[in-house]
């Protein structure tokens, strides 16, 4: 008798062929891959592989030459940046894009908007309107989140006066407080010291695992991808060349290869034991 077929949890986002060209670049080939519902899922790989430009066509900063993107079962290939937020995608940035001026508070409040179903309402209205109602509940899931990312000593703090570890951890706020279903992280440890990437990863596990949200990383660190990953996909020139268990990536042959070009630390990091 044949066996049953496993049942496989829905893929909470699918990227089918997609393929990513810049005049001549090629910044990616047709790369397939799902991500399912409630995982932490790693992009790695050398400079220039393809990663960002992977994580862009996901929250819809650029358009793939071909193939398409599926979110929830929906195609999002076309849909707005804007819609893919409402839609459930959050994103943090490789680069800070915090509001250096604005209070930690305000900087996390901006990012809400969309979720406030009344807007900002002028004198009575406001009051009569239920508004206010919506606004103090608001607000206290917001404090919610600060209290869960550990930055209520800096609540009022402007932004640009902060060390850039909290810098970070107030940017994945602002994305957080979107309450994404999927969230995508560029580099979340890049420039941070030890401590500081501990903290960040700890963050990032209670997130997936308190609060439910799938997680899509790209990470340069290897010791962290490897900790809190249940799957890695390996993208090199554009390609996917290898996916799975972050310790059956490592030792694959190809991602070895691949990594061979890079600076010597990331190969020490591919050749390290991998520790449980
Ligand atoms: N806006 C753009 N215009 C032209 N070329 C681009 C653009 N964005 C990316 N590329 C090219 O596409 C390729 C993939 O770049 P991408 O930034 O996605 O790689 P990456 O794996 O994220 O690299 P890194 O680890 O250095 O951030 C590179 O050759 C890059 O130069």
């Amino acid at each position: 008798m044949a066996e049953a077929a496993p049942i496989l949890e829905a893929p909470i986002l699918e990227a089918r062929g997609v393929s990513l060209r810049f005049g001549g670049v090629r910044a990616l080939t047709e790369v397939s891959f799902a991500i399912r519902q409630g995982e932490v899922f790693s992009i790695i790989g050398p400079n220039g592989a393809g990663k960002t430009s992977m994580v862009n066509c996901i929250s819809g900063r650029y358009r793939p030459t071909e193939g398409g993107i599926w979110f929830g079962g929906q195609e999002i290939t076309r849909v707005p940046v804007r819609r893919r937020a409402a839609l459930g995608i959050g994103r943090t940035f490789q680069n800070l894009a915090l509001f250096g001026h604005m209070s930690v508070l305000d900087n996390i409040m901006v990012g809400r908007h969309h979720l406030l179903r009344r807007g900002f309402l002028p004198g009575m209205l406001y009051w009569l309107g239920g508004a206010q109602r919506e606004e103090i509940a608001h607000r206290r899931e917001v404090e919610e989140i600060i209290d869960f990312l550990e930055i209520q000593h800096v609540r009022k703090a402007p932004a640009g006066t902060l060390s850039y570890g909290l810098r970070k951890r107030v940017e994945l706020a602002r994305a957080v407080a979107l309450k994404p279903k999927l969230i995508l992280l560029d580099e979340p440890m890049a420039g941070m010291n030890l401590e500081e990437k501990e903290d960040m990863a700890r963050f990032i596990l209670d997130l997936n695992e308190e609060w439910g949200m799938t997680v899509l990383m790209i990470e340069h660190d290897m010791g962290v991808v490897m900790d809190i990953s249940h799957r890695v996909m390996v993208l090199d020139f554009g390609r996917r060349i290898a996916e799975g268990a972050p310790e059956a990536v490592l030792a694959d042959p190809h991602v070895k290869r691949a990594y061979l070009g890079e600076a010597d630390e990331a190969v020490r990091d591919l050749d390290e034991p991998v520790t449980a």
